[in-house]
């Protein structure tokens, strides 16, 4: 559905030359919820204004619905615009225009029919469970009311594409949840292709089918989600896994125990996060598992659980334990790092 294919993007200031984007290409499927993620920098903004070329990228193609944008005229690309709505974090109401009006005029400036943009505005409004607000100015309303005139705003060209630029990110979480959901809801029900970009893994975790991970303007880690962070491979996936856990522990107690044993992190995808599996360390081996601290999140509906484990015991026994653990699809994480925040996190 969306289809970038080695996007560079150079960004040429007084101050010398930015690689933004460094030979990205991602493949959106229709149909699916695609997520974005990176630090600061990374240059998720770029990439995701470079598939509705409100950037223009130096060099690589942009696809969207089997067009490609890249190569078409100014007349084209404002027609083809229309089928990738847009929504962005400080959501860009008119502030002098009504919910209603708000909806209404980009309509009127695209030559939609009168009665046809009472129908649109009527219909985005009640699926967006703001109808009895049309009357209302974006003053008078919460952020996330505001979103979702954004939400409705970009529904009513009826795009077959959504992208979503930090659209949660100025929100409180209980209001992050309910746009979230709101966003679930259009791709099932609408069946919208929906491309984010964001830098909060719980948004990842909640709706995305799929990721890419994004780091120095280059995707270095894209799959399924859970495939991407139950098994990160590069350090800035393993960095987002660990934010959602979070173990705070302090290094007096990992130096104190670290030359008795081994501390490693278990992390439990699934199923498997309900099998009493370090209980039986202890009966099998001659290593006593001492849990330092736990969590359970959820990735994509499935339990994914973490835990700071001191392996108590010799050698021998520990490494044994360990076979075993990842045998019970558990997985094993040694080595004690620091990580960015210098709190240590095995690595
Ligand atoms: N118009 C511009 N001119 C010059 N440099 C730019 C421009 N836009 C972005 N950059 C640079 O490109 C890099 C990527 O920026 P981008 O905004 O895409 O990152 P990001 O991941 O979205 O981060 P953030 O969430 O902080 O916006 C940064 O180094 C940024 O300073």
């Amino acid at each position: 559905m969306i289809e970038l294919s080695n996007i560079t993007k150079t960004f040429v200031s007084k101050k010398g030359k930015v690689e933004a984007l460094k030979n990205v290409s991602l493949n959106v499927r229709k149909g699916e919820i695609f997520g974005v993620i990176g630090y600061s920098g990374a240059g998720k903004s770029t990439l995701i204004r470079c598939v509705n070329l409100l950037e223009e990228p130096t060099s690589g193609t942009v696809k969207v619905d089997g067009e490609e944008l890249t190569s078409l005229s100014a007349k084209q690309l404002l027609d083809a615009r229309r089928k990738i709505g847009m929504i962005f974090q400080g959501f860009n109401l008119l502030k002098t225009a009504t919910v209603y009006e708000n909806i209404a005029i980009p309509l009127k400036l695209t030559g939609v029919p009168k009665n046809e943009i009472k129908e649109r505005v009527e219909k985005y409004l009640t699926i967006v469970g703001l109808m009895e607000r049309k009357d209302a100015y974006p003053a008078q309303l919460s952020g996330g009311q505001k979103q979702r005139v954004a939400i409705a705003r970009a529904l009513a060209f009826e795009p077959s594409v959504l992208l979503s630029d930090e659209a949660t990110s100025a929100l409180d979480p209980d209001t992050t949840e309910a746009i979230l959901e709101l966003l679930l809801k259009i791709n099932k029900e609408l069946g919208i292709t929906i491309l984010l970009i964001t830098h909060e893994m719980h948004v990842i975790q909640k709706i995305c089918d799929r990721v890419a991970v994004m780091e120095n303007g280059e995707v270095v880690e894209q799959g399924m989600t859970l495939d991407v962070f139950t098994a990160p491979q590069h350090y800035t996936t393993k960095k987002f896994v660990n934010s959602i856990f979070n173990h705070d522990v302090s290094e007096d107690i990992i130096d104190s125990l670290k030359d008795q044993g081994k501390i490693v992190s278990l992390k439990f995808i699934g199923n498997t996060s309900k099998e009493p599996a370090l209980a039986y360390v202890s009966k099998k081996f001659e290593v006593f598992p001492n849990i330092l601290s736990g969590h359970i999140t959820h990735l994509k509906g499935q339990p994914f659980g973490s835990l700071l484990v001191h392996l108590n015991g010799e050698e021998p026994e520990v490494k044994k334990a360990i076979d075993y653990l990842l045998e019970e699809g558990v997985q094993v994480e040694g080595e004690v790092n620091y990580d960015v925040n210098s709190k240590r996190i095995p690595s």
